[in-house]
């Protein structure tokens, strides 16, 4: 490439880079993967490497992030936060430690110390601790100028507001990444798509997302989680290495990953690396690579930084969890709330370990965005174990044959009118009576986190609605067992038990009761401050939009939501035929503002310091609850000795482990 063709190329790319950036960084909505973004810089980097004299400053090879919102107060960050280089290949590992030894002046055959971390893919923060009290908290933002998100990062549990030691240093600054399980992840998604908003990328854009909030209320109610990984500033305290910070962090109270580990030499780098490889699928978090740091901060800081990223360390990415195959078809589906949603059918096709035959196109703005039709070949991936999505069309595949799927004139189920509101990305079936939605809300109303109908699942469901036995929610409760005799293959016992089944419902707590009804904007977290407020379905029936909005975390949407439903003669009919049928949604007797509200704790293993019973009261007296078994619900699992399975399952699940006494600490307010 002569030096003209290269300058024009480098322009192009980087003009290409800072629009990604901008999407990626401030607007926390990405156009394109990780891999291709990767691809494109590493192809500017190597431009730039040739011809040095078309290097710039303001490349975004040599700048870190975006910059800072400017709805937020900025932060001056006393160390700039850099960003990594990159390395792909075990051959860019091995230089990566010839570098360091060169650099450093060592002999070939020395072994370094490193230290292995999982890269998680997250948004990088800054926590700064005053005599051991959080002040400030602040995003990485352009690494030199961050955001004040302070309020936010206080809602993140996982976050000591106070450091747990008794002579806290003058000054500790801790980097760490903020990110957000899977789990979580994908039931905000799946909401978000409910309620005709675009869906999140990735764990990465949601967790910035919900950090770069004006509003801490909506930080608050997603899970967030945080690992602390270097050392910003520090006064009154030293560290000679990043093993030793790490288990001195970790005793004052700051989550550390577990599977951080002191490796020596390349071999052990990547025998790091290929473990990770293999375990990334059953983290309960996205990982993107693996983080080589030299474990001495005397050799760190011996080695120093360049312009966007310190010698001592690389991050070791992951190669894309991608595949190549076809769509065989578009499928629309509507949910409960009417929302009509385009699914991929795919040819299907192995993506690292798993087949995979559907791919979620979210809805038809993102469709018609990546230009997706019937007929084309495309690049799907897999992130975590998160439905796939299409990446991109291979547009030079295109025989000419290809459909694109229209908005449907009519709901695919039910003819009725299709809308697309104002400000929505959704399309929605406006149908009252739509198969579709009266299906996807009975499913709802039964299943587990609503009013926990066990083993009417969607089958059933099916079935009843087939035989025109059930036409809506209050039905459930007049079914007899001559009615599910006339299902295929039912038994005496089985018939026997799904009666018992919905029977059972009619106790459930009334914050579930409300969940259940299936209220736009009204998720469980919602209903259970409702269930507080108004203690009984017909209180919150007569509710003004007045008495709604002085509820903490009810806002317009919400309330307006709640009134319309209760507006609707049909919706007040099915709740008053439920509570004649015998539906008595109990109320939670719980200390409202209690140190454990809305938190479930599980209590395994032996108990040294209470009974199960006595541990299960002080739960409860706190407006907590204790489970009998591990879920992604649980938020704390209390670990007496020889915890069994209980205990696998939450590590598994990347759930909160507290012994005995961190318990007992936390009752007492610590
Ligand atoms: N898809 C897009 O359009 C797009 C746009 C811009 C950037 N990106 C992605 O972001 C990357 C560049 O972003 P970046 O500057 O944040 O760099 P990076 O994500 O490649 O690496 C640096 C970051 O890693 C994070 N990190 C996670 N675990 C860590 C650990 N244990 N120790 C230290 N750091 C850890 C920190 O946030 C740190 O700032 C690109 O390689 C690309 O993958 C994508
Ligand atoms: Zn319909």
């Amino acid at each position: 490439m002569d030096k003209q063709t290269a300058a024009g190329r480098i322009a192009a790319l980087r003009t290409e880079l800072e629009r990604h950036n901008r999407l990626y960084y401030v607007e926390d909505r990405p156009e394109i993967t990780d891999a291709e973004y990767d691809l494109l810089f590493r192809e500017l980097v190597d431009l730039e490497t040739r011809f040095p004299d078309l290097a710039a400053p303001d490349s975004p090879t040599q700048r870190v992030g975006g910059a800072p919102l400017d709805k937020f107060e900025q932060v001056t960050h006393r160390i700039p936060m850099l960003s990594l280089e990159n390395a792909f290949t075990d051959a860019e590992i091995a230089d990566f430690d010839d570098r360091v030894k060169r650099f450093l002046g060592l002999h070939g055959d020395v072994e370094i110390d490193y230290v292995c971390e999982p890269k998680m893919d997250g948004l990088a923060v800054e926590l700064v601790y005053e005599r051991g009290v959080l002040t400030v908290g602040a995003t990485r933002g352009d690494g030199v100028v961050g955001e004040n998100v302070t309020h936010n990062l206080k809602t993140v549990r996982d976050i000591p507001l106070r450091l747990r030691c008794e002579q806290p240093p003058e000054l500790l600054e801790v980097r760490g990444e903020v990110y957000l399980p899977l789990a979580p992840f994908q039931r905000l998604n799946a909401q978000r798509e409910e309620e005709g908003e675009p869906p999140f990328a990735n764990p990465r854009n949601a967790a910035a997302g919900s950090i770069r909030q004006l509003d801490s209320r909506i930080t608050a109610r997603r899970p967030l989680a945080i690992f602390c990984y270097a050392p910003g500033e520090v006064r009154g305290a030293s560290f000679a290495a990043q093993t030793e910070f790490l288990d001195r962090i970790g005793q004052w109270g700051l989550p550390v990953n577990p599977l951080i580990r002191p490796v020596k030499g390349v071999a052990e780098i990547l025998a790091y690396y290929r473990e990770m490889t293999e375990r990334r699928d059953s983290l309960p978090y996205e990982i993107d690579g693996v983080v080589v740091k030299v474990d001495s901060f005397a050799l760190q800081r011996e080695l120093g930084e360049k312009s966007r990223s310190p010698r001592w360390a690389v991050a070791v990415k992951f190669p894309p969890r991608q595949a190549v195959t076809l769509v065989e078809d578009i499928v629309p589906s509507v949910g409960r709330t009417g929302v009509i949603t385009p699914t991929a059918h795919l040819r299907p096709v192995e993506v690292s370990g798993v087949t995979v035959s559907r791919a979620t196109l979210h809805n038809w703005e993102e469709m018609e965005r990546k230009d997706i039709r019937i007929g084309d070949t495309v690049v799907i991936e897999r992130a975590g174990d998160v439905i796939p999505a299409v990446v991109k069309v291979l547009a030079e595949k295109r025989s000419g044959r290809e459909r694109l799927l229209p908005i449907p004139a009519a709901c695919p189920e039910c003819g009725s009118e299709v809308v697309k509101i104002p400000g929505e990305v959704a399309v929605r079936c406006m149908g009252l009576s739509c198969p579709a939605q009266i299906r996807e809300s009975i499913i709802h109303f039964a299943s587990r986190d609503a009013m926990d109908m066990e083993g009417l699942g969607e089958k059933y469901i099916e079935q009843l609605l087939r035989l025109g036995l059930v036409k809506n929610v209050a039905d459930l409760y007049t079914l007899t067992r001559e009615q599910f005799m006339q299902f295929e293959r039912m038994g005496d016992k089985l018939a026997e038990n799904l009666l018992n089944a919905i029977e059972a419902s009619k106790q459930r707590e009334l914050s579930r009761f409300i969940f259940a009804l299936g209220i736009r904007h009204v998720g469980e977290h919602t209903a259970k401050l409702l269930a507080g407020a108004f203690g009984s379905i017909e209180n919150l029936e007569r509710a003004t939009e007045e008495e709604l909005l002085s509820i903490r975390e009810v806002g317009p949407q919400v309330a307006r939501s709640i009134i319309t439903f209760f507006r609707n003669e049909g919706n007040r009919e099915t709740v008053r035929r439920m509570i004649e049928a015998g539906v008595r949604p109990t109320v939670e007797e719980k200390k409202v503002g209690g140190r454990f509200t809305g938190k479930t704790f599980v209590f395994t293993g032996a108990l040294a310091r209470f009974s199960r019973p006595e541990a299960q009261k002080m739960v409860e007296k706190e407006g907590g609850h204790a489970a009998g078994s591990v879920s992604k619900k649980t938020d704390y699992v209390v670990a007496g000795a020889e915890a069994g399975s209980k205990l696998d399952k939450a590590r598994q699940l990347g759930v909160r482990v507290l012994t005995e006494d961190e318990f007992l600490a936390m009752l007492e307010g610590g």
